[in-house]
């Protein structure tokens, strides 16, 4: 593809993705996975470079609209090209030439714009207005570089699979691959890969001694310190990212039940567990009324060891992978992922013996769905004990961004990992 017509592609789907933002429709990368699944012709470095172009966009999405005077995709191709590629405005209006498979030729309108915008004229964006006192709560001063930080690339991150081999021996059968990772500073499982790479055909993926996982999910289940033999409950499983990390430190002794509302997700567990050697999992599909759970879950209250409780979110902590998720955000989706969170932590309490633990945990940087959901359940609930996360480190201690002592907020801008929150509640005895 012409550098223009890669240009017109990423201006079609900014576009779709506009539009999709009004109308809940579907997410950036399956937008873009949608629109090259018909333009076969395109070939690998087309595709990166439309995406890396298209995902830049999406980043500086609020300071595009706001110059472009709103959502205009052709516009903030216009300003992101001046911009954010720092390119002259004779090359902007070569690419916009009317040429084929190119931009269509600029409008009047639009050529008075790109002729007026200015190199002082752009305003960063990090972030919408309504969350800026939420946001202020938790950086302080530092709200401007944690944002900025929320906008670069995040690196993949890796867990080595306890049940298939360590941390050394993953990372040995990488770097046969000619893959470079470091270990993670917190989590003893982790490993740190800089770029993307296509890992699945790799022998040590397929044999199951890696999983893509990022190294603050990693650390929220070792928090859990949970022991072979153990009868463990992950109540929002989905894909099971949370239950195969707690089925290595079982060693495949006790029970890991994988509860979820979403077959879709429940259904990815099953081959993922395969190919992990995970033997101690079983799925569980909830149903959504009260009465059905009773049902389903009677024999196992009071029962559990563990409770993963990794509720839904708003997704803020990964912000860095999911830049779009920002945009999308409202006040009002906000309170709905409180409620719900209200709603399962007292479901998922029951469920927890006397002397078991609860781990509370949500890949988000606002107090509302962290600290105060936690605090309101502690003060609201007398036979709940908030556990130190200090205790249960095996490495090195990250230092908390909470103001609330014994809960753990990370950030990319402090600990190279998703913002991620965990809180450790014990069932009195
Ligand atoms: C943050 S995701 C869990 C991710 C998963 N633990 C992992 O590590 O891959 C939250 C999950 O909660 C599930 N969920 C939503 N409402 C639920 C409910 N009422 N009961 C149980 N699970 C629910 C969603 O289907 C989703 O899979």
């Amino acid at each position: 593809m012409i550098e223009a017509a890669r240009i017109q592609s990423v201006i079609e789907l900014v576009d779709r993705l506009g539009q999709s933002f009004s109308s809940e429709g579907a997410s950036a990368d399956v937008l873009l996975r949608q629109y090259f699944q018909s333009r076969r012709y395109a070939g690998s470095k087309d595709r990166r470079a439309v995406s890396r172009l298209y995902y830049q966009i999406i980043r500086h999405w609020g300071g595009l609209v706001q110059v472009c005077g709103g959502p205009d995709a052709r516009r903030m191709m216009l300003a992101a090209i001046y911009y954010l590629l720092n390119d002259e405005k004779a090359y902007i209006e070569s690419l916009f030439s009317g040429q084929k498979h190119g931009p269509e030729a600029l409008s009047p309108e639009e050529q008075e714009f790109l002729e007026k915008i200015t190199a002082e004229g752009f305003r960063e964006v990090l972030y919408p207005d309504w969350m800026e006192k939420s946001l202020k709560a938790r950086f302080g001063d530092e709200l401007d570089d944690a944002m900025r930080v929320f906008n670069d690339r995040a690196p993949v991150g890796l867990r080595a699979n306890l049940l298939k081999g360590d941390r050394a021996a993953a990372q040995q059968q990488l770097a046969e691959n000619q893959i470079e990772t470091i270990p993670g500073q917190w989590a003893s499982t982790s490993l740190i890969l800089d770029e993307q790479i296509q890992l699945r055909d790799l022998g040590v993926y397929k044999q199951g001694l890696i999983e893509v996982q990022d190294e603050a999910a990693q650390l929220a289940v070792e928090l859990a310190d949970i022991q072979p033999g153990q009868q463990v409950m992950d109540y929002c499983a989905g894909a099971g990212g949370k239950t195969l990390a707690a089925a290595a430190f079982m060693q495949n002794k006790g029970q890991i039940y994988a509860l979820d509302v979403s077959k879709p997700r429940l259904g990815e567990l099953k081959p993922r567990a395969k190919r992990a050697g995970a033997h101690v999992v079983q799925t569980l599909l909830l149903g959504h009324s009260a009465a059905k759970r009773e049902k389903q879950l009677e024999q196992h209250r009071n029962h559990m060891d563990r409770v993963l409780l990794d509720v839904p979110c708003s997704g803020s902590g990964t912000w860095r992978r999911n830049p779009e998720s920002k945009w999308r955000l409202t006040p009002d989706k906000l309170s709905d992922y409180c409620e719900i969170q209200k709603e399962l932590l007292a479901e998922a309490w029951a469920f927890v013996k006397p002397g078991g633990r609860l781990v509370y945990m949500t890949c988000s940087i606002f107090m509302e769905e962290n600290e105060q959901q936690v605090f309101d359940f502690v003060t609201s609930n007398d036979d709940v004990n908030l556990l130190n996360y200090k205790n249960f480190i095996k490495g090195d201690c990250p230092e908390s961004l909470s103001p609330v002592e014994g809960v753990l907020q990370l950030s990319p801008h402090k600990h190279n990992c998703d913002g991620f929150f965990v809180a450790i509640l014990e069932k009195s005895a």
